[in-house]
C-alpha cells in the first residue's frame, strides 16, 4: 500500500454544534470513497444540497457537516469527500494517507464507481479489502454505487454485476445518477445512516472499536465521554499521521 499525501487533511477542524445542538449518540460519519471521476463530490453535492455540480475538479477532500434529519430522526452528519484512489499496474491500490485517516475515522462507507468506468469497479474489491485491514472486527456498514446511470448508452458495467459485488461487501447496490437525480441519491445515503445508526445500538460500534480500545460512550453523560472519545480518537489519528 503506498501512501502520499500531506497536510492535516481529517484533523481540519469540524465545526461543532453547541452542545444542546449535538444529537446524542446520532452523530454519523461517513466516508466516500472511489476511483478518479466517478462522481463522489457530485453526490455529496447533490445529497445535500439537491443540487448537481456539472464541472469538474479533481478533489482534494472536503469535510461537510451538517444536522440532517432521516425519516423522523435528526442526526449530526459528517461527509468526508476523498481524494481518488487508483489501481497500480499490480492491481496494487495508491492510496494517499490522508484517505487512510478518513477510512480510519469513519462509522459507515460509501463506494463509488461509475457505470461508464470498468476499471472504477474493479477499484472496489481491493479498497474494501483496504477499509477491512483498517477496521478487521465487527460489521463495518456500507454500500455500493454505480453512479451516472443517465450515461446508458456509455455503460461499461451491467446492473447485475454491481449486485454481486455489493452483496460481497455485505451491502446493498444502488445505481444513481448524480446528474438526473436526487431520490437515487437520497436513497443511498439515507440507508447507509440508519445502516449505521443499527450499527451503534448493535453494539457493534464498540465491537469496532474495540481495535481502537476506546469504549463507546454508553454512559448518560454522553457528551463529557464523546469529548474524551473524540480527544483520543484524535490523538490516535495524530498518532497515526506520524507514522
Ligand atoms: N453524466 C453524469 N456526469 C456526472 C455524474 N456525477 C458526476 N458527473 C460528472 O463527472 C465528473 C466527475 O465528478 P466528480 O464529482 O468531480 O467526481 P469525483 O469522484 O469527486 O472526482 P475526483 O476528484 O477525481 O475524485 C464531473 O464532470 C461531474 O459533473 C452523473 O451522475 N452523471
Amino acid at each position: 500500500m503506498s501512501s502520499g499525501g500531506s497536510g492535516n487533511f481529517l484533523l481540519v477542524p469540524i465545526p461543532e454544534y453547541p452542545l444542546l445542538d449535538c444529537v446524542p449518540n446520532k452523530t454519523v460519519k461517513i466516508a466516500v470513497l472511489g476511483a478518479s471521476s466517478v462522481g463522489k463530490t457530485a453526490l455529496i453535492v447533490r445529497f445535500l444540497t439537491k443540487r448537481f455540480i456539472g464541472d469538474y475538479e479533481a478533489n482534494t477532500g472536503a469535510l461537510y457537516s451538517r444536522k440532517v434529519t432521516l425519516d423522523v430522526e435528526e442526526v449530526s452528519l459528517q461527509i468526508q469527500d476523498t481524494p481518488c484512489v487508483s489501481l497500480q499496474d499490480d492491481e496494487g491500490l495508491y492510496c494517499q494517507e490522508q484517505i487512510n485517516r478518513s477510512i480510519y475515522w469513519a462509522d459507515g462507507y460509501v463506494f463509488v464507481f461509475s457505470i461508464t468506468d470498468h476499471s472504477s469497479y474493479r477499484t472496489i474489491q481491493p479498497l474494501y479489502q483496504h477499509v477491512r485491514r483498517i477496521h478487521p472486527s465487527g460489521n463495518i456498514p456500507v454500500i455500493l454505487v454505480g453512479n451516472k446511470s443517465d450515461l446508458l448508452r456509455a455503460r461499461q458495467v451491467p446492473a447485475e454485476e454491481g449486485e454481486t459485488l455489493a452483496a460481497s461487501l455485505g451491502g446493498v447496490y444502488f445505481e444513481t445518477s448524480a446528474r438526473e437525480n436526487h431520490d437515487s441519491v437520497h436513497n443511498a445515503f439515507l440507508h447507509l445512516c440508519q445502516e449505521v445508526i443499527r450499527s451503534f445500538g448493535s453494539g457493534n460500534g464498540e465491537k469496532r472499536r474495540g481495535g481502537l480500545h476506546l469504549a463507546r460512550p454508553k454512559s448518560p453523560n454522553m457528551q463529557e465521554l464523546k469529548r474524551r472519545f473524540r480527544q483520543v480518537l484524535s490523538s490516535k489519528v495524530k498518532s497515526a499521521t506520524t507514522l
